[in-house]
Formats: structure tokens, sequence, C-alpha cells
């Protein structure tokens, strides 16, 4: 098995992928994604768009190497079809040790992440955890000034480091478990709607954070988004999602501008005309 290449260029190399859930509980097998395929250069910025169910957060969980990260058997992603290769590292049989190497390198911040923080940890053990998990030897002096950088970026203030995630707002939440997924560096970085939920005036503060990330680290990033804030910032190319397939990719502003699939066009005009979460949560 291939060890994952940090630098490799491209990071993300899909081919025809398609990716299924198993049959279960009386349930059909279900296609979410079908004939994927795109690339990604390394340091480039892709957002996924795309109604609800047409199939970006499977995909998402995929190039992250999280396919199986899910204690339902159901909920596993199995690829059908095609082929995704992630930092040098080709996803289709990935086995478990192989993942975890992966996945030191890959940062994903699931959906809603905000809401699935341990609530039994204060924010600074959250932030350390990461890092902890893999190696019992690390530096927690030159890692705090990170946090303490990272916690003004967010405008927390560093009281919050002893707080449990109850005694936070959701928005505070959700800054914190953004924070969580970059704790490890990772060279490829993959959000679901990371700013869905948090009240306008905090959205900008983690797209402040992601734009200080990719300049520092010179990462991946891969957003799954409709804030268009976000995306006017961080997008640079944006592939849009319509039942499991691909329905239009470019550069942001020529897709909206000159997209020819009726879907796009629909996207574009309610991205410019509504509020985000009405969209993202239609
Ligand atoms: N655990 C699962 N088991 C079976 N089917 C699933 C599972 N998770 C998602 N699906 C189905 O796969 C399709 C794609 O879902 P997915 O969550 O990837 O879409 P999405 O575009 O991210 O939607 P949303 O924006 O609502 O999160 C949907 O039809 C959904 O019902």
């Amino acid at each position: 098995m291939a060890d994952p290449v940090p630098l490799a260029d491209p990071a993300v190399l899909v081919s025809d992928l398609s990716l299924s859930y198993p049959a279960s509980g009386g349930h059909r097998a279900y296609n979410a994604v079908e004939g994927m395929s795109t690339v990604l250069g390394r340091g480039r910025t892709l957002a996924l768009l795309g109604e609800s169910g047409s199939g970006k957060s499977t995909f998402a969980r995929f190039l992250a190497g999280r396919a199986d990260d899910s204690p339902e058997k159901s909920s596993r992603i199995r690829a059908t079809g095609g082929d995704a290769v992630v930092l040098g590292v080709p996803l289709r049989r990935l086995r478990k040790r192989a993942a975890l190497q992966l996945t030191a390198h890959v940062g994903m911040l699931g959906q809603d992440a905000g809401a699935t923080l341990p609530p039994e940890l204060n924010v600074g053990d959250i932030l350390f955890a990461p890092i902890a998990e893999r190696s019992k030897h690390f530096d927690r002096t030159q890692l705090g000034e990170r946090i303490v950088e990272m916690m003004d970026i967010v405008g927390l203030p560093l009281g919050k480091l002893q707080e449990y995630p109850y005694e936070l707002s959701k928005g505070q939440r959700q800054r914190v478990a953004v924070m969580q997924s970059l704790m490890l560096e990772p060279s490829l970085y993959i959000a679901d709607e990371p700013t869905l939920g948090v009240d306008a005036n905090n959205r900008p503060r983690i797209v402040d954070l992601l734009e200080w990330y990719r300049k520092r680290s010179g990462a991946t990033l891969i957003l799954v988004s409709h804030d268009i804030g976000m995306l006017e910032r961080l997008g640079q190319r944006v592939l849009v999602m319509q039942q499991g397939r691909a329905v239009g990719e470019g550069d942001i502003d020529d897709i909206f501008r000159t997209a020819d699939h009726g879907y796009v066009q629909q996207l574009a005009q309610a991205l410019r005309a509504s509020a985000y979460d009405e969209i993202a949560e239609a």
C-alpha cells in the first residue's frame, strides 16, 4: 500500500468514481455518487455545491479517507466504480491501517461538528486531543502558541479554554470544532458546511481561520458550502452536484456567469438572492 505523500500534486485525482451505501434492513444498496471525475492541484481550493441529498457529504467523506468511519455498517461507503487517489493513496481498497496513516494528513470537519464535541473534555483538552491520540510526546508550548493564535483569529477569549462544550454557544462550539480539525496541520482539509448554523457575525471568523491556515500551510481545501461570503473569499473552483453527478465545474466566477446547465443557473440565482441558511437547509 502506498504511503501518503503530503506534498503530492495533484492532491486529489478522481476518475469515474461511483459510491454507494450497502443494502440494509430491507433497503436496497443506494448509489449516492455516480461517475465523478475531477482533479485538484496542491494548494487549490474546491467548493462542492448542490441541493440536499446530491451526494456532497458522501463524496467529501470518501475523499477524506473516512468511508468506514461509522459504527453502523449501513453508513459505510463503498466504491463501486472508478477510484480516487488522495495524497498519492488510492482509496478504493483502503485498509484500516492505511486509512489511519492517510487521515493523519487529511483533516475532516464533519457536518454539524460543533454538536459532537466530547462533553467530558474542556476546550483546551479538546484541542490537544487529536495530537495526544497519535503521540504521547508533543511540544505543548509550541502548540499552545498556535492555539492562542487561533483563538484570537476566531474571537474566543482564552478563558474559554477551561470551559466545557455545554457552557458554549452553538457558534462557539463550531469554532472550537474547526480549530480542533486543524490541529494536526493537515495538508488536505475537507470541511462539510463549516459555517452552517453560525450567526452571520461569526461566520467571517471561521473564514478568517481557514484563510489563515491555507496561507500558513499551503494546504489544499475542499469545502462543502453554500455560504456565498465564504465562497467568495476562499473558493477558486466550484463543482456543482445534482443527484450524485457533477453537473458543472469551473472557476467560481465563470461557472455562475456562463452556466448552461439549468440547475447551476438556478443555484447561482438562489445564492445571490437568498439568505445562506435557507439554501443550505432547503
Ligand atoms: N448512511 C446512509 N445510508 C444510506 N443512504 C445514505 C446515507 N447517508 C446518505 N445517504 C443517501 O445518499 C444520498 C446522498 O447523501 P449526502 O448526505 O451525501 O448528500 P448531501 O448533498 O451532502 O446532502 P446534505 O446537503 O443534505 O447534507 C442521499 O440520497 C442520502 O439519502
